[in-house]
């Protein structure tokens, strides 16, 4: 998908969510376990009561490996479904892989060719030789893990190297990497206060903000200094939507939450026209 199909499916939908697929089989409904395969039916009902509202669906790919060959099956039930259906949404395998040249190689065909993913998110640490393989795949995107949302992105990511904040050198080396056209980067919504300064290095990429719902990030608070021309903002909820309920109703639930964010969404979409 190229980031002007990305754009125009925001406008479209008045939306800039993505709903995280991060499934957990002890959080889903009972009766959704004595399915055949409970996960990807799980995702079957949050993606039918959700498409519509959702411009983007990311599957946390530790929640469907922790299941050996069965979860690795119902990822690909699950992305072939929205790929089939729903081709219109982006889709984010949320990996954060990165790795030597001829590994990260591997990794990009793994979810860019066999899996038919949008995009992937990767880590950083290892350098431009470990991302550059991602890159190279024409109208697919690489979200690298620039400031993330949990309490450990003190430990390195803010550190001072060189006078300036590591993930800030993260930002600013990346944007000179080959086909750097196809970066994208983690913000966590925890770290709204940081946009400003993030958007001076990196004005016009499009960033994944996961951390809104049970993390207790603001969305308002991201909009402010994070959105851009082209709205530039994937906003992620994962377990605020999916398991708003474990009851019959999950899916109903699961709608209900991601058309609240919504509504806000469309609320700022319109204050940019
Ligand atoms: O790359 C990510 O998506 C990610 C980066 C980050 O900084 N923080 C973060 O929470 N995530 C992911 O975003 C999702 C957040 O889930 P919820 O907190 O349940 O909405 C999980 O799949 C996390 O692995």
């Amino acid at each position: 998908m190229t980031t002007k199909q990305l754009v125009d499916q925001i406008w479209k939908k008045k939306s800039f969510l993505c709903v995280g697929l991060d499934v957990d089989l002890n959080k889903v409904p009972k009766h959704i376990l004595e399915t055949e395969d409970p996960i990807f039916e799980f995702n079957k009902k949050i993606i039918d009561a959700t498409h519509h509202l959702a411009v983007a669906y990311k599957p946390n790919i530790a929640f469907y490996e922790a299941y050996g060959l069965k979860g690795w099956k119902s990822l690909e039930k699950t992305i072939q479904y929205l790929n089939t259906n729903h081709p219109e949404v982006f889709t984010i395998a949320d990996a954060k892989r990165g790795d030597i040249g001829n590994t990260s190689s591997m990794y990009a065909k793994a979810f860019f060719e066999d899996l038919e993913f949008d995009s992937v998110t990767v880590a950083p640490y290892m350098g431009k030789d470990s991302i550059e393989p991602f890159l190279a795949f024409e109208d697919k995107h690489t979200i690298m893990l620039a400031l993330t949302s949990n309490q450990g992105a003190f430990d390195f990511q803010t550190k001072m190297v060189d006078g300036t904040e590591l993930y800030k050198q993260v930002l600013d080396t990346s944007k000179d990497w080959k086909n750097a056209d196809n970066l994208m980067y983690v913000v966590g919504a925890t770290k709204a206060e940081y946009l400003a300064d993030i958007r001076s290095i990196i004005p016009d990429s499009f960033l994944l903000v996961p951390g809104v719902g049970a993390q207790g990030g603001n969305l308002q608070d991201v909009c402010k200094y994070g959105i851009n021309d082209q709205i530039g903002l994937l906003i992620n909820s994962s377990r605020g939507i999916i398991y708003a309920s474990d009851g019959l109703d999950f899916d109903m639930v699961a709608g209900e939450k991601a058309k609240e964010l919504q509504l806000q969404m469309a609320e700022i979409l319109d204050a940019k026209k």
